[in-house]
């Protein structure tokens, strides 16, 4: 694992080198602000900050996270943090960075590993990556849903493992879209992505339930709002889009599977924290409700001898929604864009409003 003042070679491969700079800024190199960024970015990102010439920065160039000691050194005096989502950023690691620090960028659309309460009282401005992955998370979510309620992943292993006899009449059957009805909770730019990518499965009807009414975007999908009970009660598919906070950590837990129909398909691709997973459990190997498609979990990665694993009807995802090359990248280019706006104490592309 390297640490390194970084750049990129002809070649594309990063090297160590003094810190970049580019010409057009005629302050000395050593008074450009410090920027720690803690995990190797992918390449569009990079090359924002490579070539902008505002900052010297130093990446944690490791696809593994940077361990927390070596963390709280590195960002001592930075001005900057581009981070993800793995990264907490709270009060002991702000303390380490000390006063110079103006702005924390998470190549993330989800905030919960940001303690907000702290950057805010610090006056620290906060970016995020909102929109540029709503499509590839709205892809995904379909995708998940589609293998847990279609039992995609139960039936490749029985016809790989010899499980696969004659064509029998209810053998691996699942539950389909259509005439069904689709709960989201948490109703955001997510939630109409995957119900515009639902809708031509001839979903009979969206329900949504949200801390508010959400008219503009619910108008966008025909969906109705309902309170959390209605939308257990009547989802054929529920899938969770919310942030965690406060309020709705473990929000889905005994009291609303309880109330889900026995067929209902569970998705869940917004935060682990979301979900009581004993609760989960249960209502799964015990047939109170159908399925569960799981893109996020509590730990993260998630044991793997954890008892949801010996479940034929979870199917579990090691947080991979947004991960497309090209959503990725664009990530990355917005968590850099916003980094370097908010320096320039210019306003950000995607700022969250704290
Ligand atoms: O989970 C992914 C994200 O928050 O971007």
């Amino acid at each position: 694992m390297l640490v390194m003042w970084c750049s990129r070679t002809a070649l594309g491969r990063l090297q160590r080198i003094a810190p970049c700079t580019v010409t057009g800024f005629n302050r000395a190199m050593s008074t450009l602000p410090k920027v720690f960024v803690t995990r190797k970015v992918p390449p569009e990102g990079l090359d924002i900050l490579r070539k902008s010439g505002q900052v010297q920065f130093e990446m944690w160039d490791s696809d593994d996270p940077v361990p927390r000691v070596e963390l709280l050194k590195r960002v001592k005096g930075c001005e900057g943090i581009l981070c993800v989502l793995t990264e907490k950023i709270d009060a002991q690691l702000l303390n380490a960075a000390g006063p110079n620090l103006k702005v924390v960028s998470t190549m993330s659309v989800g905030f919960d590993h940001l303690s907000l309460d702290e950057l805010k009282k610090r006056g620290i401005r906060v970016g995020y990556t909102p929109d540029v992955l709503t499509d590839c998370v709205a892809e995904l979510t379909v995708a998940l849903l589609l293998a847990t309620s279609r039992r995609l992943i139960e039936a490749t292993h029985e016809a790989k493992t010899g499980g696969w006899g004659t064509w029998r009449t209810l053998w691996l059957c699942g539950h389909e879209l259509a005439n069904s009805t689709v709960g989201i909770l948490g109703l955001g730019r997510i939630g109409v992505a995957i119900a515009e990518r639902l809708k031509p499965f001839k979903v009979k009807k969206f329900i949504y339930t949200d801390v508010a009414l959400r008219p503009e975007l619910a108008n966008m999908i025909e969906a109705e709002y309902v309170s959390l009970d209605e939308l257990a009660k009547q989802s054929d598919f529920l899938a969770i889009c919310c942030a965690l906070t406060p309020e709705t950590y473990g929000i889905c837990n005994w009291n609303l599977f309880s109330k889900m129909k026995k067929n209902a398909i569970f998705i869940n691709t917004s935060r682990g924290g979301v979900v009581n997973q004993e609760d989960l459990y249960e209502a799964l190997s015990t047939g109170l409700i159908a399925g569960a498609g799981l893109d996020v979990t509590t730990p993260e990665p998630l044991p793997t001898h954890h008892p949801l694993f010996t479940l034929k009807n979870c199917v579990i995802l090691p947080h991979v929604a947004s991960a497309s090359y090209t959503t990725r990248n664009s990530m990355s280019a917005l968590a850099a864009n916003n980094l370097l706006a908010g320096l320039r104490g210019e306003p950000m592309p995607k700022e969250l409003k704290l």
